[in-house]
Formats: structure tokens, sequence, C-alpha cells
């Protein structure tokens, strides 16, 4: 065959290329017309070739290893699907608005097409999604999973530090244990006056604005789900709901602001970049200023604590607990193994999480009452039972046994309104999930609460609100870990039935008092 033109004219403009080169650098070296002169280059661009010559290897070397020493988690992901995605930066792109909306539609498009356990690509690293109830299962129940990740670490670390959220291994092992045992049953009856008495406030509160307009409930939530977390968590009345302002509300609502720009922002990880950005800076200052307050209130009840004779109380002895009116910071320190900086950290991690979700949860549940006024009826019809026409009196522990029906229509609000709809685990060991997938060792799982609440296969007619289906007889059969608003396995939410009680007295308190309507497009 004919060689064509082609190649003779790459080649001729190849040769071209170089000799204008060799003849630029012989003309500046004096060697124009010798025969060496195609064999010599400057001492400094010989080194500038080599240098670069060098970095170039040891970029190929270091690719070539990472590539060989992921070659097996990348096969294994590979056999997941999901959508293609590009080197390197794999499925980056399809989340780069950054909307937290835009993000969870795209998840939920991506596990509508490609199933229950679906897998994306987030820089070299896959990220696997499941919904059902085998692999959920397999995954709370792995002993090696009890990370959240380096992401949610970085992420959250400014605020939470070591706090039960983040840590793992020994550390974690150890405070969960204590932080158990402070979560008591006869710690959390004590605490129902103290729920009781804040919800008033809570009704006083939305006595002033609800003039039959709208207002915004969340508001008026948070400010009592704070006081309430942060009094029975320090043992200080807060009154945030009175004076608006608090140490422990900024640096909530300054923690929200700093993870959801972190997780925006990825560059945002590295620490040294962060802390000399003006959020960073802001970070610094709010939480030096929070630290030495909450330093202040630990060293408060230590001296209370030991004026009281150092006695460690009987959890199970329901009288002595109640006569002691403890909060959990006494129990931690009452352990007496803690640090005054691993207490910080539990007591900011405790009142962070425990606030928001409750406050969301709560509006919630009004929401959803007000648009079935049939459920709302069965709940008030409910609380005359407890309470006969009484609508101030205040809540105790054995009326809350008595609400079986608020707290369906609590769990059936968070099925369908997950405040956490997302739960984070570190893969440490390869694992079979459903459908005969493995996620491989080093990827990261999210296990997708929302969608698993909304599988038809596990709620027929998913998308209604029907409390029922968690009465004790349509519970009969279902799956324990497709339930999953307050997690499940080894990490499940230490303060799950703290707030169930917090809700029912907050719910039971305003729904004596107030009825909820609700207003189309408002
Ligand atoms: C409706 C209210 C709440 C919801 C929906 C909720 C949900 C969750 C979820 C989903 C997790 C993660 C579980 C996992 O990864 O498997 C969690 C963890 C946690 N929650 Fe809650 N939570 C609520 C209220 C509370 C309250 C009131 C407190 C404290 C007073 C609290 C303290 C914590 C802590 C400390 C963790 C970390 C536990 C660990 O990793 O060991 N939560 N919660």
């Amino acid at each position: 065959m004919c060689p064509g033109p082609a190649p003779i004219v790459t080649q001729h403009l190849l040769i071209l290329d170089w000799g204008k080169t060799r003849k630029k650098t012989s003309t500046r070296m004096g060697l124009e017309g010798s025969p060496l002169r195609h064999y010599f280059l400057p001492a400094e661009d010989k080194w500038k070739t080599l240098l670069s010559l060098l970095v170039a290897a040891a970029i190929c070397l270091a690719t070539s290893v990472y590539c060989w020493k992921k070659r097996r988690l990348w096969y294994i992901a590979s056999k997941i699907p999901g959508p293609t995605s590009l080197p390197i930066i794999g499925n980056l792109l399809m989340f780069a608005t950054g909307s937290p909306v835009e993000c969870f539609k795209i998840i939920n498009q991506l596990t509508e097409k490609y199933g229950p356990v679906m897998r994306i690509w987030g820089a070299g690293k896959p990220v696997v999604f499941v919904t059902d109830a085998e692999s959920i299962e397999k995954l709370m129940t792995n002993k090696k999973l009890e990370t959240r990740g380096r992401y949610i670490y970085k992420v959250a670390k400014p605020i939470f530090n070591n706090g039960l959220l983040l840590s793992y291994g020994n550390t974690w092992r150890f405070h969960r244990k204590i932080i158990n045992s402070s979560f008591h049953a006869n710690i959390l009856d004590g605490f129902v006056h103290q729920f009781s008495r804040l919800s008033l406030l809570l009704n006083d509160n939305i006595n002033k604005v609800s003039d039959g307009s709208t207002f915004d409930l969340y508001h008026y939530s948070f400010l009592c789900s704070m006081d309430i977390v942060a009094e029975t968590t320090m043992g200080e009345v807060v009154n945030v709901q009175v004076s608006q302002d608090h140490y422990f509300t900024r640096v909530i609502l300054w923690g929200l602001e700093v993870v959801m720009e972190r997780f925006r922002k990825p560059w945002m990880l590295y620490d040294w970049l962060y802390y000399v950005t003006q959020v960073g800076k802001q970070t610094k200052i709010v939480m030096k200023d929070v630290n030495e307050k909450i330093f202040d209130g630990i060293k408060k009840r230590k001296c209370k604590f030991n004026a009281g004779g150092k006695q460690k109380t009987d959890l199970d002895d329901k009288a002595s607990v109640s006569k002691k009116k403890l909060c959990l910071l006494d129990l931690m320190i009452e352990n007496g193994t803690m640090s005054m900086e691993e207490i910080r950290d539990e007591v900011v991690t405790i009142v962070s999480t425990g606030s928001e979700t409750t406050a969301t949860t709560f509006c919630y549940v009004l929401s959803m009452l007000g648009i079935h006024q049939e459920v709302q009826d069965r709940v008030l019809e409910e609380q005359k039972l407890i309470f006969g026409q009484d609508h101030c009196r205040s809540v105790c522990s054995e009326d809350l046994s008595q609400m079986n029906y608020l707290e369906q229509v609590i769990k059936e609000t968070l099925r369908l309104f997950p405040p956490v709809p997302y739960l984070f685990r570190k893969v440490g060991e390869d694992i079979e999930v459903g459908m005969g997938y493995t996620i491989p060792a080093g990827s990261h799982s999210i296990i997708n609460a929302y969608l698993t609440h909304r599988n038809p296969e596990y709620y027929p007619d998913p998308g209604s609100f029907v409390p029922e289906r968690f009465s004790a007889e349509n519970s009969i059969g279902r799956h324990p870990h497709v339930f999953i608003p307050f997690g499940g396995g080894r990490r499940l939410c230490v303060g799950y039935r703290y707030a169930m009680l917090e809700l029912k007295t907050m719910l039971s308190t305003v729904l004596r008092r107030f009825r909820v309507v609700h207003t189309p497009g408002a």
C-alpha cells in the first residue's frame, strides 16, 4: 500500500521544529557551524530538563503505585451498577451545583435508575448508596463499620472535635458506654418535668404570634429544644426562649454554617487553608468563647459534685436519682475518667445533635397534623383520655407511656421526613450486601434512609401519611432495618429515647392548647 502524505508532512514538521530549537541553542553557545552543535545544551537548560524528567517520572511512579494499590478496590466496586464517570474526578461534576436539594434529587434519580445498591465515584473513591433491608442489615451489623469516614470527620471537626459523632475505636467505645448509661431510663424520667415546663414556655411564645396568620414555627421550636437539651445536659437554666441569645445557640447556628460551608467547598477541608479564610477565623473566635463558657460550667458542676461527697449514683434506684436532680454532665463528671476537653466535646455534640433534629421533627409532625385533620382529631381524643379537659396540666412520665397514637404519628412523620436522610459509613472490610454485590474495603457507603422509608416493598402506598402502620399489630413482621430515622447498629442515636419523650411532651403541650390548620400555598 502506498504511504499517504500525512505522516511525511508530520515528520517534516517535526524535523523543522527540532532544527529551529537546535539552531537557537547552538547560536547562543557560539557553536554555529561546529559538528558538536547538535549535542550541547546550556547547563541551566540541562538541569531544568533533567528536573522536569525526574518530576514527570516521580508523578508516573506515584500514579502507578496508587493505581496498583487501588486496583482491587476499583475492580470490585466497578461491578456495582452506577453512572459512567470521568477519570480522576469521577462523578463529581454531576454534583457541581453545590445545592443540597439538587444533589439530593440527583441521588434519588440515580438510585431509581441503577437499583438499591448503586455506586458513584468521587475522586478515585467509590461511594455506594444502599436502600434495601438486606444490605442495610449487613452494613449496620458489621463490626468494622464504626467510623463515618474522613470527609465527615474533617467537615465537622472544628465544632465537635472528638465527641461521639466523630470519634471511633477505643475512644468512641469508652465514651459511648459512659454516655449510654447517662441516658438511663430513670434519668430520662427525671427530665420529663423540665421538658414539660419548657414546652409551656413554647406555648406562651406561640400564643404571642398565633393571631390566625402564618408564622415561622421552626424558630420557636428550635429555641425550645435548645432550652431543653442545654438544661438537661449542663444543668443550667438557659432560657433562650425568653432572651433568644446564649452561647449554645451561637455554637449550634455557627456549627451548622461551618459544616455546610465545608461540605459544599471540599478545598476548605485543608485546615491550613480553612483557618486563613474569614469563616475559619470566625470559627476560631466563636469556639474559643464557647469553650471557655463550657469549661466554666463543667468546673461549677465539678465543685457541686465534690461538695456533695462524691457519692456515686445508683442509676437503678429511681427515688435517689430523682432526688439528686442530675444532668448528663453530672454523670460524665461522676465517672471520673474523662478529661475536661473530652467532656466539652461530648457536651457540644449532645447539645448540637439533640436540638436541631427534634425541632425539625416537631415542625414536620405539626405540618402533617395540619394537613390530616382526622389524624389530629384522633391525637386529641387520646389526649382527652389522659388529661380530660385540662389544657395546661404539666406532663409526667406516666402520661407519656399512654400516648401510643401520638407515638405512631411521630414515627410515621420520621418515616416520611427523616431529619438525617443519609447515614455515612467507612467500609473497613469487604462486605457482601444484597443482590450479590460486594462493597470493597476502603470505600464509603451511604445508607439512604429517605428512600428506604419510601420503598413500596416495605411500606405499601409509601407516599401516604398513615400512622397506623406503626401500631403494634401492623409492625409485626416488618424488617427491623427498614425504619432507621435514628440510624442503627453500634452507632444508633444515643438520644433516641430522650427524643421520643421530648417530642411527645412538646406535642402534647402544644396540641392541647392550639389547633393546627393547613394553609394551602403558605
Ligand atoms: C428526632 C430526633 C433525632 C433524630 C432523628 C436523630 C437521628 C440520629 C441519627 C440518624 C444518628 C446517626 C446514627 C447512625 O449513624 O447510625 C444520630 C446519632 C447521634 N445522636 Fe441523634 N437524633 C435525634 C435526637 C437526638 C438527641 C435528642 C440527642 C441527644 C440528646 C442525640 C444525640 C446523638 C448522638 C450523640 C449521636 C452520635 C452517636 C454515635 O455515633 O455513637 N440525638 N442521631
